[in-house]
């Protein structure tokens, strides 16, 4: 189980994310949804313990990430930032190089995840010669290299093709099922997440204006997106 107490990582100008708590079990799909510069990707890092937070903690069956980066890390993929950034290696070898960070990664693992994120064929070709759709694919390989339990995704069809958008998420849900992986997903399109996530939570200018399951949202809302709106209005004072 992943656990997220008041988490806390402002930036000067009293921008990024404040007092976040969310838990996501097995299996679950939470989505953190907001508008631009809300802080999703801020709060992402800090429970990646990427960034330092000011207050609060992540963790993993309770040994805190931040402490324990060597233990937490090996159950935990991510994909967060720029999208393989190394544009000089081919697809197979940055899957090699980062196969370097786990144990037991062979090559049958390389092949067995180009094929789940559709990148066999491409895996001769340098990076600096992928469309951005085909960074995005290389970059969730190498965060589901190690088959971890939890992953972490910032917008990460942002640049994929309605197919390849189609494809992706069929390849997670799959994941989800079989695996009983958990997902921590920032997305803006809302509609392509919707029924598969398990909760939702809205972040609106570095804070959390609205955490709720799917189950609780369809008693009261026609959809994700509704909620989403009426969160984000109640917090600018819109709302009845
Ligand atoms: N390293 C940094 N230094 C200073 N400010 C930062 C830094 N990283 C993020 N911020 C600020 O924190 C706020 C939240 O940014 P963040 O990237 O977390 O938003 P987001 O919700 O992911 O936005 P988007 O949907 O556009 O990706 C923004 O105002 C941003 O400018």
């Amino acid at each position: 189980m992943f656990e997220v107490c008041d988490l806390t990582k402002v930036y000067p100008g009293n921008r990024g994310i404040q007092g976040l708590n969310l838990t996501v079990h097995p299996g679950e799909v939470a989505a953190l949804l907001g508008p631009n510069g809300a802080g999703k990707t801020t709060a992402l890092q800090a429970m990646a313990g990427w960034v330092t937070a000011d207050r609060g903690e992540a963790s993993w069956n309770g040994v805190s990430v931040a402490e324990r980066p060597d233990l937490t890390k090996l159950h935990m993929g991510l994909m967060i930032g720029e999208p393989a950034p190394y544009g000089y290696l081919t697809g197979s070898d940055y899957l090699k190089l980062y196969s370097k960070l786990y144990p037991g990664i062979d090559e049958a693992r390389i092949q067995e995840t180009l094929e789940l994120v559709g990148m066999s064929r491409h895996q001769k070709i340098k990076i600096k010669k992928y469309s951005t759709g085909m960074k995005q694919r290389i970059e969730l390989a190498s965060a589901l290299l190690h088959r971890p339990k939890l992953l972490m995704l910032d917008e990460p069809f942002s640049g994929m093709d309605i197919e390849g958008r189609r494809e992706m998420t069929a390849m997670l849900r799959g994941l989800v099922t079989e695996t009983g992986m958990s997902i921590i997903i920032s997305s803006h399109q809302v509609h392509e997440i919707e029924d598969w996530m398990t909760h939702a939570c809205i972040i609106y200018e570095g804070k959390q204006v609205g955490t709720s399951s799917i189950a609780q949202i369809r008693e009261s809302f026609a959809s994700v997106e509704d909620y989403y709106l009426y969160c984000t209005a109640k917090e600018r004072g819109g709302a009845a």
